[in-house]
């Protein structure tokens, strides 16, 4: 197992409700499986996985355990989810190239050219928000994510009155205010959300308030994103907190297990809507696979390539008309050394 450190930069920073992220630094992880390469990336994101410091600690004890063997290494690596991710999309992008088909096929899923994705839109003003919502239809987007939880709850409902207005009625419209909200905030804008025939309120609460947005459940669905970095789709489905759930690879520890936590809320009647913490183009691309491997999966938030300044590798998995394509070659996507 080798790890090589990377730092990307946004050109276009993400502004949202825990501050905004403007760069993403991380490792590229590299595995030799039976004689077969496969290349994997850890981006750890402080305040939703360990630190970058964490994660290149967590990395050289696995190169170490490695020895005895992928398990041993992985079950090392519990602590550290992004560099957990690294190492199991490294494993699952050799052992899917060794079978020589795509990484959602090596997961079971069914042949697919391109899953459905939202534009991501952060905060900003009334004009700005408009601005980026008209943008995103213009370029093919049916469904829109706007970030709110930054300003007053009166200012990101102006917000999004004007969004509707400018968009229509046949867009589909999500809020994520990344657990910005009290429960009386929520509240007093769920109404309106309910007017503007919101698809769903992302993350309103505090991650670890489930009892909180299940009390919320009502005519807005609710769905959860932090709480999973805490609680299982299990405990989740248990407390009724979510109508949908947001998953994200890196987050949750890799995309096996985000495909489980999918699966498991696929059971339990709730979508799982795919997601990044903006990762660089392996983990994108590893999540494009998970959201492949499903049936008919909802919109992801999977649109963000073009906020990256540079990328690992050309993007393997392009976004067009609001579908990202999935990419059709054996394993997730090219080593960047391969060029
Ligand atoms: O889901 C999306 O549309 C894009 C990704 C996104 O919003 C995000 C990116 C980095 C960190 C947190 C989040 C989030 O969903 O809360
Ligand atoms: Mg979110």
């Amino acid at each position: 197992m080798r790890v090589e450190p990377f730092s990307l930069r946004l050109s276009t920073p993400l502004s949202t409700a825990h501050g905004t992220i403007d760069a993403r630094d991380g490792f590229v992880v590299r595995v030799e499986v039976d004689g077969t390469r496969g290349v994997g990336e850890a981006s750890p994101l402080p305040g939703w996985t360990e630190s970058l410091d964490d994660c290149a600690d967590a990395l050289e004890r696995a190169q170490r355990t490695g020895c005895d063997g992928w398990d041993a290494a992985l079950a090392d690596l519990d602590d550290a989810p992004a560099a957990r991710h690294g190492l199991a999309l490294a494993l699952a992008d050799a052992r899917s190239r060794a079978a020589d088909v795509p990484f959602y096929r090596y997961l079971g899923g069914d042949s697919t050219d391109r899953v459905p994705v939202n534009a991501t839109i952060g905060d900003g003003s009334v004009e700005e928000t408009v601005a980026e919502a008209r943008q995103a239809v213009e370029a093919g987007f049916t469904t829109l994510k706007v970030k709110v939880g930054t300003r007053a709850v009166d200012a990101d409902l102006e917000r999004l009155r004007a969004v509707r207005a400018a968009v229509g009625a046949d867009i589909a419209l999500r809020a994520d205010a990344n657990a910005a909200w009290d429960a009386s905030e929520a509240r007093r804008a769920l109404p309106e959300l309910a007017d503007l025939d919101l698809a769903y309120l992302e993350q309103p609460l505090s991650s670890t308030d489930l009892a909180g947005h299940s009390d919320l459940r009502g005519d807005v669905p609710i769905a959860l994103d932090e709480s999973l970095a805490e609680h299982s789709v299990a405990a989740v489905v248990e407390a009724g907190a979510a109508d949908r759930v947001v998953l994200k690879p890196m987050v949750l520890g890799g995309p096996d297990r985000a495909r489980e936590a999918a699966l498991a809320a696929r059971e339990a009647g709730l979508d799982a809507v795919l997601s990044t913490t903006i990762d660089g183009a392996l983990a994108r691309a590893g999540a494009v696979h998970v959201a492949a491997s499903l049936p008919d999966p909802p919109a992801a938030g999977l649109a963000t390539a073009d906020r990256l300044a540079t990328d690992l590798i050309p993007d393997p998995a392009p976004v067009d008309d609001g579908h990202a394509d999935v990419p059709q070659g054996a394993g997730n996507a090219p080593d960047p050394a391969e060029g």
